[in-house]
């Protein structure tokens, strides 16, 4: 019968993407709104399973289940106590982040729009999440405030989604700030895109000091290695 047939899946399938173009442009309010009314308050996994229930109908610029599954990996084994995000946006990325971590990991989370800001820190706690902590301003001025935040550490995993134009100069910001460390992982999202490119140029000048590991789609992880010459 039609109900269970592959024309159907098909059909099925066209008209949620035909949904998805018509659902126009990234909306942060209609983001929060959905996933406040419709998950499960305190629930982790419900708030993301509705996440990505919204983007199936509409856009959304969160990184999505793949790249979701590829970063829990990572987080799951790196175990990060100290975790820099940039570019928030509604929390998706950060709940996936904060559900994995171990019990005295913390997680900054750096977003440059204070409504989005706002709204992505209220889905954190909706999750059930109160250990995190939102930085409302721009990575370059989170960065530069960092160590105030974080003491003596050095952040063992950096996430970057915000800015491709940023990943280059608050990677080297990062480095001059001495906030990297040889256990240090970073996770770029949108690799393909030019800005992006540039840290990847960097980095191959750099062969002693960082590695490019794995990629799934656009997301790359990247191990940074701090070189220390030999006397
Ligand atoms: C693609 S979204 C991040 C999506 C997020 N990783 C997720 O999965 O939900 C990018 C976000 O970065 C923010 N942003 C852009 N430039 C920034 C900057 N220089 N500093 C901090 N946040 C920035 C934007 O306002 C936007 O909310």
């Amino acid at each position: 019968t039609f109900y269970h047939s592959p024309l159907r899946t098909f059909y099925r399938r066209v008209c949620d993407m035909a949904q998805k173009v018509l659902g126009g442009k990234v909306c942060v309010r209609r983001t929060h709104a959905y996933v406040f009314s419709e998950c499960t308050h305190g629930q982790a996994e419900s708030v993301l399973d509705t996440f990505e229930l919204y983007s199936k109908k509409h856009a959304s610029s969160n990184i999505g289940l793949e790249k979701g599954v590829f970063l829990d990996e990572v987080v799951r084994r790196k175990a990060p106590l100290r975790v820099l995000e940039l570019g928030m946006h509604c929390g998706y990325t950060s709940v996936r982040i904060l559900r994995l971590l171990p019990n005295s990991g913390k997680l900054l989370t750096v977003e440059v729009d204070p409504l989005t800001a706002e709204k992505g820190e209220e889905i954190i706690m909706v999750a059930g999440f109160k250990s995190s902590q939102v930085l409302p301003c721009s990575s370059a001025e989170a960065i530069s405030s960092l160590a105030s935040h974080l003491g003596e550490d050095c952040l063992d995993l950096v996430v970057m989604d915000h800015d491709p134009e940023q990943y280059l100069p608050d990677l080297l910001a990062l480095e001059r700030e001495n906030l990297l460390s040889k256990q240090s992982v970073l996770i770029l999202n949108r690799v393909a895109e030019a800005g992006a490119q540039t840290v990847l140029e960097y980095i191959n000048t750099k062969p002693n000091n960082y590695t490019a590991c794995q990629q799934v789609k656009d997301m790359l992880e990247i191990h940074f290695v701090p070189f220390i010459p030999l006397k």
